[in-house]
């Protein structure tokens, strides 16, 4: 970890540390009073997205409509295919809560990070115990990229958006598929809104 003066605070971003078995313990032996901060969106979107990314990377691997399932006629979905086994929040979030406090984790939800950042950013602010800077005026919304932009950076000035692999068009697939993958998660993600205490909206 960067060291940091005590006026500023040190920020890492690994989007494996959540699902990551030794990552809360390790983290805590670190620091207990680290703050973390978890960005979940619906975990069928989620599968597809990391779907689309892998199979822009490599494109010979099975179909996702394959890949999800162990066997699909019985429904018995393939949990330890990582992009179905990463939605899983409340069950990954139960080994943080066995070193953490609810109260140091804050969840963004990644729908209204695309609908609404200033305010998604507004709260991780409060989390943080900062003053909020980010607001309104840092956001525009781009029509070529289809998502929120910064207005300008701080070292160029220059409006800035995020790179290709964010924001890609997503594979076509199957809505039955896209159904069973709902009723899978939905007792997980009533599980995660439940301990967090808040209602995500993931249908
Ligand atoms: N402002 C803005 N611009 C572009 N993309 C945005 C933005 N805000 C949120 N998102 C969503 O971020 C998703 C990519 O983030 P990831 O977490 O998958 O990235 S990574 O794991 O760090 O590579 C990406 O997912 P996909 O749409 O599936 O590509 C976006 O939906």
């Amino acid at each position: 970890m960067p060291r940091t003066l005590g006026t500023q605070i040190t920020m890492e971003k690994t989007p494996s540390y959540f699902v990551t078995r030794e990552a809360p313990r390790r983290i805590f032996t670190m620091s207990r009073d680290t703050k973390l901060i978890v960005v979940v969106r619906n975990p069928v979107t989620r599968a597809i997205s990391d779907y689309t990314q892998t199979l822009s990377k490599k494109p010979d691997i099975p179909t996702f409509e394959g890949l999800s399932f162990r066997n699909r006629s019985l429904g018995l979905v393939d949990t330890s295919w990582n992009a179905i086994r990463i939605g899983m929040y409340a069950l990954h979030l139960e080994s943080w809560l066995q070193y953490f406090p609810l109260s140091q984790i804050h969840f963004v939800s990644g729908e209204r990070l695309i609908t609404d950042p200033a305010g998604e950013m507004g709260k991780v602010q409060d989390f943080l115990g900062l003053k909020r800077v980010i607001t309104d005026q840092h956001f525009y919304f781009n029509k070529t990229k289809g998502f929120p932009c910064l207005k300008k950076t701080e070292s160029s000035g220059l409006p800035r958006c995020l790179g290709k692999s964010k924001g890609r068009t997503h594979v076509q697939i199957d809505p039955e598929v896209i159904e069973q993958l709902r009723d899978f998660y939905r007792p997980y993600n009533v599980r995660f809104y439940e301990t967090v205490g808040q209602d995500f909206r993931w249908e």
